[in-house]
C-alpha cells in the first residue's frame, strides 16, 4: 500500500487492498530497501515523506506500516540469520554478491507483482509477514487517501522517485547484501552509505525561479534555500556571488566581515576583495540571497513531514532497540550502565508512543502568512480550529507490537502531561523553559558540568563532521557534506551478531564502525541524541546551518521541542571563538526578555575558552583553536523566520493582487521594534539585524543570532570594532565606513543608530518587497551608494504618508538624524494621532491644511506640526522627563522648523504643479 500510495495509485478503492501478491510485493520492497541500506534510512521512509506532504494524515498510517513492517523485517532477518534450519546461510548471502539471478529475481519481485521464484530470504520474509498478518495487526491499518494537497507535491514526486531509483541502481548488490548483514548484526552503516543518505535525504522541492531564471530548489533546511548555481560561501568568487542578488526579495543577506586595515577601496574588484586578503572575510550569504525566493510553505510542509518522519523512525528505532535489549543476554554490568540512558530515553519513547497511541490531528495553525502543518493530539489541543480533522485511530494497535515488555512500563509523570508538537507550543500556555533546565543553568551559571570533560573528549560523537572549510565566511559550506540526521535509522545494537563475518568492507565503513564502537561507550546513540550538560536531546531534524553553526530541531526529555545550535570550534581563530562565547553571554544577559530567543542551556566543551571570555581576559587572540571543542546552545524553538514570512506574504499579495495589509505590517513592525528596544536598553548593538534573524515563537517575533553583537562600553555610545560586519543589504553607512574618518576628521563608529538603519531596510523590504539598495548588485556598487550622503533612496508613493515618513526616519543618512527606538514606537504610523478637535487645533495649521485638502503629504505634515505644537512630549524619547533640557528644547525647535520647511516646500511644489 505504501508503494501504491507513493506511486500515485488510488488506494481509496477496494481493489487496492493488500492481497497476498501485493503483500508479497510490499515485503520484497521492504526487503530490498532494507537491503539497499541508504544509510540509516530506507526508501520507505522517503515514500512516507512523499506521502506525508501530499496527504494530510496518510503519513501517520504509512508511518505505522513502515514501523511495523520494519520490525517484521528485522524479525525475519534475525530468524533467518540465527535459524540453522534455514537453507541459506549468511555466507551464501555474501556469495550472492555475484549472483545475478538473485538480483534479477529481486528486481522482478519489486517491479511487478508477477511471482518469479523468490529467493529463500524473501520467502522467509513473506512467511514472517504472513505470521504477523495473522495476529490481526494488519487489518486494523487501513490507509486511505484523505486529502490531496496542491501541485507542489505532485511536481516534486518524480524527483523523489527518480532519485530513489537512481540510488538503487548505484548500490551494488554486494554492498546491499553486506550492508544488510551489517545492519542486522548491529554494525553501523558505512560512511559511503552516509553519502547516499545525504543525497536522498531532503526531498527536493519545487523549482521556483528567480528573476534571472536561476532555479532555486529549497531543501528541508529552513532558511537554507539553495541556488541551483551553487554559490555558497566564500569559496565562490564574489563576482559570481553578487550576481545572484537580483530582483525583488533576493537582495537580502550577504554577511560581510572584513578587517578595517584593508583599504577596501584600493581593491579593483570583488574578486580581489575576497581572495586577496587574509583578514578579509567576505561572507556573501549567497544562498540566503535567495532566501526570500524560496517557498516557505513548501518548506514548512516538508519540515513538518520530516519531523513526522523522524518521529516515526525514532519511535521505531526505540522499539527495536529496546526490544533487542530486553531480549539480550548481556552482562548485567552493561545493562546497568545503560539504565541511566534508557531512563532518559524512555520519556522520548513514550512521547512518540503517545503521539501514535492517541488519535492524531493534523491541522494548519497560525495565520496565512505562516501556515504550518502540524501533528497534534486533539485530546490536548482544545484550541484547534474547526477545520481540524482527525485521522484514523488505528495506530493504537501498534502499541501492542512486538515489544510489549517494554511498552508495559509505566508512564512517568511527565508522560502524562500533554505532549505537544513544536508548533502547538504556540497554542499552549506552558512555559517554554523547563524549570529544571533553568534551574540547572542557574546552579552552574557560567560553570561547567561534570560531564564536560568526557564530552570534550568526543562530545556527541560528532567525529565524522566534515571539516570546516573556512571561518564564519563559509555559510553553508561547513556542513554541506553533513547528513541530515533525521534519517538516523541504524537498527538495533545487539551483541549477538558481533562475530559474524562481514566480508570485505570499505575503509570508510570500517572507520565509521570504529567511530561508532567508541561512541557506544557513551550509552546513547550520538546519531540520535545530543548531550548537553548531561541531558539528552533527541534529534528531530536539521533546521539549517548558519555561517558558523548547524542548528537542529530537538526534543528534550520532558518532551519540549527546542533548537540546538552546535558550533565546532576546532580550526577557528580565537577571536571568532570568543565571539561565539559572547553570544552565550548576551543570551544569558537577555534571559527572561520577551522578544529575545531564550537560551535554555548551553555547554562549551573547551572550558578554558569560556572562562577566558567570561572573565574578560582573552589571551590567545591570534592563534587558532586546535582542540576538538564544541559549543552547544539549547534554544527556544522558532517556527518560521521573518524572511520566510515575508516571502510568503509577497507571494500571497502577488497572487491576489492585493496591497499590503497595514495592520499586518504594524503588528510585526512593532514586535521588531520591541525586540531591538530590549537589546538597546541593555546597551547591546546587534549589528546584524535582518529578517532572517527574527523568529516567530508562539506568535511573537524574537531576535536571534547575537554572533556579532557588541556591548556598548558604559562610557560611550558606540561600539569598538576591528572589522566591518553585517549583512550587506542591511548595513548602515557607518558600518561600511566603520573606523574611517568623516569630513570633520571624526572617527566613524557604529552604535545603536546603525541598528536603526538596518531596521529601516527591513521595513522598506516589508513595504516594497525588496531592500533599498537592491538595484546595486555588487559589493562595491552597494558600498558606493550607501556611503554617499547625497544618494536619494527611491520611495514609491504609498497611500499612507506616515509609512513613508517612518522609513525615512530610519534611513536618514546622518546617523544623528535617525530616530531612536522609543520615538519609533511612538511614530504616527504605529500610533496614529488622534485628530484634534477643531477648536483645539492651532488656527494657523487649520488654515493651512484647509487650503490643501487634496495633498496628503501636506496634510500629514500639518498634522505633525500640529501634534508637535500641542503634544511635544510625544516627540521625545520616553527616557526624558520634564522639564526638558536645553538640548531637547533645541531639538524640538529644530524639528518644528524642519517640518515648516518641508510643508512650505510641499505647498510650493503643489502650487507650481497646479499652475502647470
Ligand atoms: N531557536 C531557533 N529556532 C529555530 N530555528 C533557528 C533557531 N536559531 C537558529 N535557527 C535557524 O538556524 C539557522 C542558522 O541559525 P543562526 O543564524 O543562528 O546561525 P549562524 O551560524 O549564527 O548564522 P549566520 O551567522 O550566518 O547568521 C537559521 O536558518 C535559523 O533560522
Amino acid at each position: 500500500l505504501i508503494t501504491a500510495e507513493a506511486e500515485g495509485a488510488d488506494t481509496s478503492t477496494p481493489s487496492a487492498t493488500a492481497d497476498e501478491d501485493r503483500a508479497y510485493d510490499l515485503c520484497a520492497k521492504l526487503a530490498e530497501n532494507n537491503n539497499k541500506i541508504t544509510g540509516r534510512k530506507g526508501c520507505l521512509i522517503e515514500l512516507a515523506i512523499s506521502s506525508s506532504y501530499r496527504f494530510d494524515d496518510i503519513a501517520i498510517v504509512t508511518g505505522a506500516i513502515t514501523m511495523m513492517a520494519r520490525v517484521m523485517i528485522v524479525g525475519a532477518w534475525r530468524q533467518y540469520a540465527s535459524d540453522p534450519s534455514m537453507d541459506r546461510s549468511e555466507a551464501d548471502l555474501q556469495a550472492d554478491n555475484s549472483d545475478s539471478n538473485f538480483h534479477q529475481s529481486f528486481n522482478a519481485t519489486t517491479t511487478s507483482s508477477s511471482s518469479s521464484s523468490p529467493p529463500d530470504f524473501l520467502r522467509n520474509v513473506q512467511a514472517a509477514f504472513k505470521r504477523h498478518l495473522a495476529t490481526g495487526m494488519m487489518p486494523q491499518l487501513k490507509p486511505r487517501r484523505l486529502v490531496v494537497r496542491g501541485e507542489t507535491a505532485k511536481s516534486s514526486d518524480p524527483v523523489i522517485h527518480s532519485k530513489t531509483r537512481a540510488e538503487s541502481r548505484n548500490v551494488s548488490l554486494g554492498e546491499r547484501v553486506q550492508d544488510s548483514i551489517l545492519r542486522a548484526k548491529n554494525m553501523t552503516p558505512s560512511s559511503s552509505v552516509h553519502h547516499e543518505d545525504a543525497s536522498i535525504t531532503p526531498p527536493t522541492i519545487s523549482g521556483t525561479t528567480n528573476d534571472e531564471g536561476v532555479s532555486i530548489s529549497s531543501n528541508a533546511e529552513r532558511g537554507q534555500p539553495s541556488s541551483g548555481i551553487g554559490c555558497t560561501g566564500s569559496d565562490t568568487p564574489a563576482s559570481s556571488l553578487v550576481e545572484h542578488e537580483h530582483g525583488p526579495l533576493v537582495d537580502g543577506p550577504k554577511k560581510v566581515q572584513f578587517a578595517l586595515q584593508t583599504n577596501a577601496r584600493t581593491h579593483g574588484s570583488d574578486d580581489h576583495m575576497v581572495s586577496g586578503t587574509d583578514n578579509l572575510l567576505t561572507h556573501m550569504d549567497s544562498l540566503a540571497l535567495t532566501e526570500m525566493e524560496c517557498d516557505g510553505s513548501n518548506q514548512l510542509d516538508v519540515s513538518s513531514a520530516l519531523s513526522q518522519d523522524a518521529r516515526l523512525q525514532n519511535f521505531q528505532k526505540f522499539d527495536v532497540d529496546l526490544c533487542s535489549q530486553t531480549n539480550d543476554e548481556r552482562p548485567s554490568s552493561h545493562l546497568k550502565s545503560t539504565i541511566g540512558v534508557q531512563d532518559q530515553i524512555k520519556p522520548f519513547r513514550n512521547f512518540l508512543q503517545s503521539d501514535f497511541g492517541h488519535n492524531m490531528t493534523q491541522s494548519s495553525v497560525v495565520g496565512s502568512s505562516c501556515a504550518t502543518t502540524t501533528l497534534v493530539n486533539p485530546e490536548y489541543a482544545p484550541m484547534l480550529s474547526p477545520s481540524t480533522h482527525c485521522s484514523r485511530p488505528e495506530h493504537q494497535s501498534f502499541q501492542a507490537g512486538e515489544c510489549s515488555n517494554v511498552q508495559d512500563q509505566p508512564m512517568t509523570q511527565v508522560d502524562k502531561e500533554p505532549k505537544y508538537n513544536s508548533n502547538i507550543l504556540s497554542d499552549c500556555h506552558r512555559s517554554p523553559i523547563p524549570s529544571a533546565a533553568v534551574g540547572s543553568h542557574l546552579e552552574k551559571k557560567h560553570g561547567l558540568s561534570k560531564d564536560q570533560q568526557s564530552q570534550e573528549e568526543g562530545h556527541c560523537g560528532m567525529t565524522n563532521d566534515p571539516p570546516f572549510v573556512a571561518d564564519r565566511s563559509t555559510k553553508g559550506d561547513a556542513f554541506s557534506g553533513d547528513i541530515t540526521d533525521i534519517q538516523s535509522q541504524a537498527p538495533i545494537t545487539d551483541d549477538q551478531f558481533s562475530n559474524v563475518k562481514t566480508g570485505p568492507i570499505k575503509s570508510e565503513k570500517k572507520k565509521k564502525s570504529d567511530a561508532n564502537k567508541s561512541t557506544s561507550k557513551r550509552n546513547y546513540d550520538p546519531d540520535l541524541f545530543f548531550k548537553v550538560n548531561g541531558k539528552l536531546y533527541q534529534r528531530l531534524g536539521k533546521i539549517g546551518s548558519g555561517g558558523s553553526s548547524e542548528v537542529h530541531k530537538v526534543i528534550s526529555q520532558d518532551c519540549t521541542i527546542y533548537a540546538l545550535k552546535k558550533i565546532k570550534l576546532k580550526g577557528r581563530d580565537y577571536a571568532t571563538a570568543y565571539g561565539f562565547c559572547q553570544e552565550i553571554e548576551y543570551l544569558n544577559k537577555l534571559r527572561g526578555k520577551d522578544h529575545i530567543i531564550q537560551l535554555i542551556d548551553y555547554e562549551v566543551t573547551d572550558k578554558g575558552l569560556l572562562k577566558e571570555v567570561m572573565s574578560g581576559c582573552v589571551n590567545n587572540k591570534d592563534g587558532k583553536v586546535k582542540d576538538d571543542g564544541y559549543i552547544y546552545m539549547v534554544l527556544e524553538y522558532g517556527e518560521i523566520d521573518l524572511a520566510h514570512m515575508l516571502s510568503q506574504k509577497w507571494k500571497e499579495l502577488d497572487k491576489s493582487k492585493l496591497t499590503l495589509d497595514e495592520n499586518w505590517l504594524r503588528f510585526y513592525w512593532q514586535q521588531i521594534l520591541l525586540a531591538v528596544k530590549t537589546i538597546h536598553e541593555e546597551r547591546i548593538v546587534h549589528s546584524d539585524l535582518k529578517p532572517a534573524n527574527f523568529l516567530l515563537v508562539r506568535g511573537s517575533l524574537k531576535l536571534i543570532d547575537f554572533g556579532i553583537a557588541k556591548a556598548i562600553m558604559s562610557d560611550t555610545t558606540n561600539i569598538q570594532r576591528e572589522s566591518q560586519v553585517g549583512t550587506l543589504s542591511y548595513m548602515s553607512p557607518e558600518a561600511f565606513m566603520c573606523n574611517e574618518t568623516d569630513a570633520q576628521g571624526i572617527t566613524i563608529k557604529c552604535g545603536r543608530p546603525s541598528d536603526i538603519w538596518s531596521l529601516g531596510c527591513i521595513l522598506y523590504q516589508m513595504v516594497y518587497g525588496r531592500t533599498p539598495f537592491s538595484d546595486y548588485k555588487t559589493f562595491w556598487a552597494k558600498f558606493k551608494v550607501v556611503t554617499d550622503p547625497d544618494h536619494q533612496i527611491p520611495y514609491e508613493p504609498l497611500s499612507n504618508p506616515w509609512l513613508l515618513d517612518l522609513m525615512k526616519k530610519c534611513l536618514a543618512w546622518d546617523r544623528n538624524q535617525r530616530w531612536r527606538i522609543p520615538q519609533l514606537l511612538q511614530h504616527p504610523f504605529l500610533v496614529p494621532p488622534v485628530p484634534l478637535l477643531e477648536d483645539k487645533r492651532g488656527k494657523l495649521i487649520h488654515l493651512v491644511s484647509e487650503s490643501f485638502t487634496e495633498n496628503p503629504k501636506a496634510l500629514m505634515l500639518c498634522t505633525r506640526l500640529d501634534q508637535l505644537l500641542n503634544d511635544p512630549l510625544s516627540y521625545m524619547t520616553t527616557e526624558e522627563s520634564m522639564p526638558i533640557g536645553r538640548k531637547h528644547a533645541l531639538s524640538l525647535l529644530y524639528e518644528m522648523s524642519k517640518l515648516c520647511g518641508q510643508l512650505k516646500e510641499e505647498l510650493a511644489t503643489s502650487e507650481l504643479d497646479s499652475k502647470r
